[in-house]
């Protein structure tokens, strides 16, 4: 026995493969809904203000939406774009035929409504089940469409736990993006749920007790080795861009920085059984899913029932 597996090493979650089988099942639903109803889906993504990060983002889902044989619309707006003006393009995009689904990139610059501005899309085309309504149906267990990271959490963790009746769950976080949709899925699986955040005063006694733990506090490193109970499967949702200085040699300082998660990896992969990397963990799965539930929604708005991925 070599040195190395003195230790227990957790695997190693794939988000890249996962993401690939998602955007592959993706390809083959589109191709044959052209085929079969002369129906491609369409992606339309809105971006106010011009954040590098987000332009980032944005750019990589209109590439993979257009690799996954569906129409990429793009509207890139000022960061002085009134309320009204963003209402009114909304508007456009929920009558649209050709538009499925509707993106609109968060966070948006402050003197913009962002609940309102959700709120104002057509529930249906509403890909990041951000809309009170796609909210309420997955709060009480109804079909709805359900948010791109969540979502794809739960496609990872339901390929290590095909079933997660009575597993101990804790989420770390308590968004409306990430940390309180996720808490709901893993409740609809019949997981006995914990939620910690930041005015939690016991989240390493909490942790111990979970085979689940979804951290995404957006705190780099917080989850230490000692809170994992040995052989739970761990979902990093962090990304942060921290210094790293062993990059020294860059010009550009902005280069001088690397994505880590909010799990130390390195100590955390000794003890748990299974664990996603960050970068290539849940990151790839998010826009995966966001393909996938714009396919869900131009199926539904179409009539057609081809709906793609259960989680449950
Ligand atoms: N309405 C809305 N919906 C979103 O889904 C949404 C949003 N707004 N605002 C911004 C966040 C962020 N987000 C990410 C998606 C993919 C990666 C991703 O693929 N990350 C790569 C690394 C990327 C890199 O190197 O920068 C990875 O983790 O491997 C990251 C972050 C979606 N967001």
């Amino acid at each position: 026995m070599n040195k190395i597996a003195q230790f227990q090493e957790a695997e190693i979650i794939d988000g890249r493969a996962h993401a690939e089988d998602v955007r592959r099942e993706v390809r083959e639903k589109a191709a044959k809904m052209k085929a079969t109803h002369g129906i491609t889906p369409g992606l339309a993504v809105v971006l106010v203000g011009n954040d590098p990060a987000s332009e980032v983002y944005v750019r990589s889902k209109g590439k993979q939406a257009v690799d996954a044989g569906m129409n990429s619309f793009e509207f890139r707006l000022a960061e002085s774009t009134t309320r009204d003006e963003l209402l009114c393009l909304i508007e456009r995009l929920n009558t649209d035929p050709e538009v499925h689904g509707i993106l609109v990139q968060l966070p948006l610059p402050k003197h913009l409504p962002s609940t309102l501005v959700i709120n104002a899309i057509d529930p249906r085309k509403d890909v990041d089940g951000f809309h009170i309504a796609n909210v309420g149906m997955v709060g009480t267990g109804q079909d709805a469409i359900v948010p791109c990271t969540p979502l794809g959490c739960m496609l990872m963790l339901r390929a290590y736990h095909p079933d997660l009746r009575g597993k101990t769950a804790l989420v770390i976080g308590h968004s409306n993006v990430v940390g309180k949709p996720m808490a709901r899925l893993l409740l609809n699986a019949d997981c006995t749920v914990m939620i910690a955040h930041k005015s939690s005063t016991n989240i390493p006694e909490l942790a111990r007790l979970a085979d689940i733990v979804v951290v995404a506090a957006g705190v780099p490193g917080l989850v230490k080795a000692d809170w994992i109970k040995p052989g739970a499967t761990v979902i990093d949702v962090g990304i942060n861009r921290v210094p790293a200085p062993e990059l020294g040699l860059q010009e550009d300082s902005s280069a001088r920085t690397k994505i880590v998660g909010d799990v130390d990896f390195n100590g955390v992969s000794r003890v748990a059984g299974a664990i996603t990397p960050v970068p290539g963990g849940v990151g790839p799965m998010t826009i995966a899913c966001l393909l996938a539930n714009t396919l869900s929604a131009c199926c539904h708005l179409s009539g057609i029932d081809d709906s793609p991925f259960q989680i449950d």
